[in-house]
């Protein structure tokens, strides 16, 4: 990350409270967020670049940690990262699994960031859409080019902020399987997938699908609704 614009964007993004950093690489958004928040832990995949990040950082309030977040998880209020590409939304399922996180900054590229804020009925709108928004209020906070990042990337990137308003539980757990099994036939009629795919009864999915819209055409809450019967039985 080599944008200043991006790096104090990120900053002015960001609380106080306990945090961490995923990927941390050699460490250039590391040296600024370690003065803006009460603790960082940075969990980095990458041996070399821990070990430079942290003959760099060279402060109590800050814990690197060598490992894939992954499987670590986050485990504190707040999370900001520039997220690697090849498991963005992987991360990002991980981020909105884990309850501890209240608030997270992340850079993601742009076409990513446009699914994450799609609305229902659009081309890029679908299960990652549905299960971030119905788990935090999200907003696009600035589009950044290429250029802002050695290697630079093919495309632009995003900076994208999001607050937690709902608790991950065994309701929006259904809600990745029922995402899952309907958004497999996007384009299809919602009641017809939803009756092949869905142990629900045609009662319940006639009450709560409207008749003739397709999979892609669902609110999030519709996906909730459905998911709730689920969980009810
Ligand atoms: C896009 S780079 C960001 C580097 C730095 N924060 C910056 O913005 O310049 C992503 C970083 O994530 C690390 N990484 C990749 N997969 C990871 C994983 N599963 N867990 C933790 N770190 C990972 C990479 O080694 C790399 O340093």
């Amino acid at each position: 990350m080599v944008n200043p614009r991006l790096i104090s964007d990120i900053l002015s993004l960001t609380s106080s409270e306990d945090t961490v950093e995923i990927g941390c690489g050699i460490g250039t958004l590391t040296i600024f967020l370690i003065n803006r928040v009460r603790s960082l832990a940075c969990v980095e995949y990458d041996e070399r670049m821990i070990r430079v990040v942290a003959s760099i950082v060279r402060n109590p309030r800050f814990i690197p940690v060598r490992g894939d977040a992954l499987a670590t998880g986050v485990g504190r209020p707040q999370v900001v990262s520039n997220l690697p590409y090849h498991v963005t939304s992987d991360m990002l399922i991980m981020i909105a699994r884990d309850n501890s996180v209240s608030k997270a900054v992340l850079t993601l590229q742009k076409e990513v960031g446009d699914r994450l804020v799609a609305k229902p009925g659009s081309e890029s709108y679908g299960r990652l859409s549905v299960i971030v928004q119905l788990l935090f209020n999200l907003r696009v906070a600035g589009v950044y080019h290429p250029g802002s990042f050695i290697p630079r990337p093919k495309v632009a990137s995003s900076l994208l902020l999001l607050e937690r308003r709902r608790t991950y539980d065994r309701v929006v757990e259904k809600v990745e399987h029922v995402t899952r099994a309907l958004f497999s036939q996007r384009r299809r009629n919602a009641r017809r997938v939803a009756e092949s795919r869905l142990s629900l009864s045609a009662e319940v999915l006639n009450r709560i699908i409207p008749s003739d819209k397709r999979v892609f055409e669902l609110e999030p809450e519709v996906f909730l609704a459905l998911a709730e019967e689920l969980a009810s039985t």
